[in-house]
């Protein structure tokens, strides 16, 4: 298991890791997810003990990675892909690694075969496509057969059989009882992957929750319908009385209506007492990507100037930043809902119309100092002007103040194996690398 306690990391002014806690367990795929320059490849150079702490401390089965009996065989990292000598062949290059850490040639062979890359083996690797390049990173990863995997992007450039074999090489590893921490830019892949997620914003936690609990923490399910296309009059009918029933009605771009707040057979009872036919009436739930949209949106630090999802966001002030978004409540101003048992307004109006909460109504990250015993100041504590959430109306107080340790948001995960596997065989066998 890896645990991070209080982490910080500093670099000059810059805060790129701040006060984060969490940790990873075995037996399943960790996410670790963030937007461009959130801090993950800072808190997994952490964990490697490649950087040192500014504050708090991580550890790896209960030791920090330096001090840790015989590391190569328990730990396996992939972080930079490009970090091999391009000179060296790529057996050469495994077989130098394993010979610093004691590991048999033969292991050389196995891992070559996993990744698919034997035929290329006696190759040098600086003639290699980014995706072989990858595969040679996970190779060497393996080496040590460890039981904790490290993936900094592992499926950076690889072709879509690539990213397949990867998903199934990551849930294998898991399923033999491996601690499996996996970052990764691809929220469908990530999807698919991983069992749980860790999501951090500028340096601090965000969400700490299996994938299917983030999914539904952050976005509500809604119904569609559609009326006919040729009697608009009939969609407007039905608008106001599911309205009146209640509902909360948005128009999509085809025509359609987006509706939440209402069970599907209450709609269909609706649209029948008051005579309009339906052409669709189909439940609909948010993706991981949409809710991950919508958790990291005022985290993001890079943005470009012609932004997909104007429209989904309430205007900024110029040279505003978005106010932090908060574990398990999401980033205020947009216009997709809370999940209304947190009572979130589903689908509320801009700012300024009847019924909106103020921006930064949903929480912000707390005062400085307002934990002294909880580290060091928060660094982004006062971008926002915020009401607490504790007196956000309608919301219940966050349970993460930005200052104090993270919460554990995490249901049980599967229990750590009995006893590590024993024999250093391959973890998955070579011919599934192809
Ligand atoms: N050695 C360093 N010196 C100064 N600043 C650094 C250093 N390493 C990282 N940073 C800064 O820390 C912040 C976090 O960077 P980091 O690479 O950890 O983010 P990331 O989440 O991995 O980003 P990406 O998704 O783009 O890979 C960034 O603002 C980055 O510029």
């Amino acid at each position: 298991m890896i645990e991070a306690v209080g982490l910080t990391k500093r670099y000059g002014d810059k805060t790129a890791v701040y006060n984060l806690s969490f940790q990873v367990r075995p037996g399943a795929v960790t996410g670790f997810l963030g937007p461009n320059g959130s801090g993950k490849s800072t808190t997994m150079r952490m964990i490697l003990g490649l950087d040192n702490p500014t504050a708090g401390h991580v550890s790896i089965g209960g030791y920090p990675y330096r001090k840790l009996p015989n590391a190569p065989r328990q730990v396996g990292a992939l972080l930079d892909a490009k970090a091999v000598h391009g000179g060296r062949a790529a057996r050469n290059h495994l077989l130098s690694l394993a010979q610093l850490s004691g590991i048999p040639a033969r292991r050389v062979d196995e891992v070559l075969g996993v990744v698919g890359l034997q035929d290329v083996a006696r190759k040098r690797s600086k003639g290699f496509s980014l995706g072989m390049g990858q595969r040679l990173g996970i190779a060497a990863a393996l080496l040590g057969d460890p039981q904790v995997l490290l993936f900094d992007e592992p499926v950076n450039g690889l072709d879509p059989e690539g990213i397949l074999w990867v998903r199934n090489l990551m849930k294998s590893l898991a399923a033999e009882g491996r601690t499996v921490f996996v970052s990764s830019h691809l929220m469908s892949e990530m999807a698919l992957t991983a069992d749980h997620l860790i999501v951090i914003g500028r340096g601090q936690l965000l969400a700490d929750m299996s994938v299917k609990d983030f999914i539904a923490a952050n976005s509500a399910g809604f119904a569609r319908v559609r009326t006919p296309d040729t009697e608009p009059q009939l969609r407007e009918k039905l608008a106001g009385a599911l309205t009146e029933a209640g509902g909360h009605v948005l128009p999509e771009q085809d025509g359609a209506l987006r509706v939440t707040g209402l069970p599907l057979p209450r709609i269909s009872d609706v649209a029948h007492d008051t005579d309009v036919r339906l052409w669709e009436l189909s439940p609909h739930q948010a993706s991981l990507e949409e809710a991950y949209m919508r958790m990291t949106q005022g985290a993001v630090d890079y943005r470009s100037t012609v932004d997909q999802k104007e429209g989904l966001q309430q205007p900024l002030p110029p040279g505003a930043q978005p106010p932090m978004p908060v574990a398990g409540q999401g980033q205020p101003g947009w216009y997709a809902p809370p999940p209304p048992q947190q009572g979130g307004q589903p689908f509320a109006p801009p700012q300024g119309a009847p019924g909106r909460p103020p921006a930064g109504a949903y929480g912000a990250p707390a005062a400085p100092g307002s934990s002294p015993d909880a580290g060091p100041a928060n660094p982004y504590a006062q971008q926002v002007p915020q009401t607490p959430p504790s007196q956000a109306p309608g919301h219940p107080a966050a349970p993460q103040a930005a200052a104090a340790p993270a919460p554990q948001q995490a249901p049980a995960q599967p229990p750590a194996p009995a006893a590590a596997p024993s024999a250093p065989a391959a973890p998955t066998k070579p011919e599934d690398a192809r």
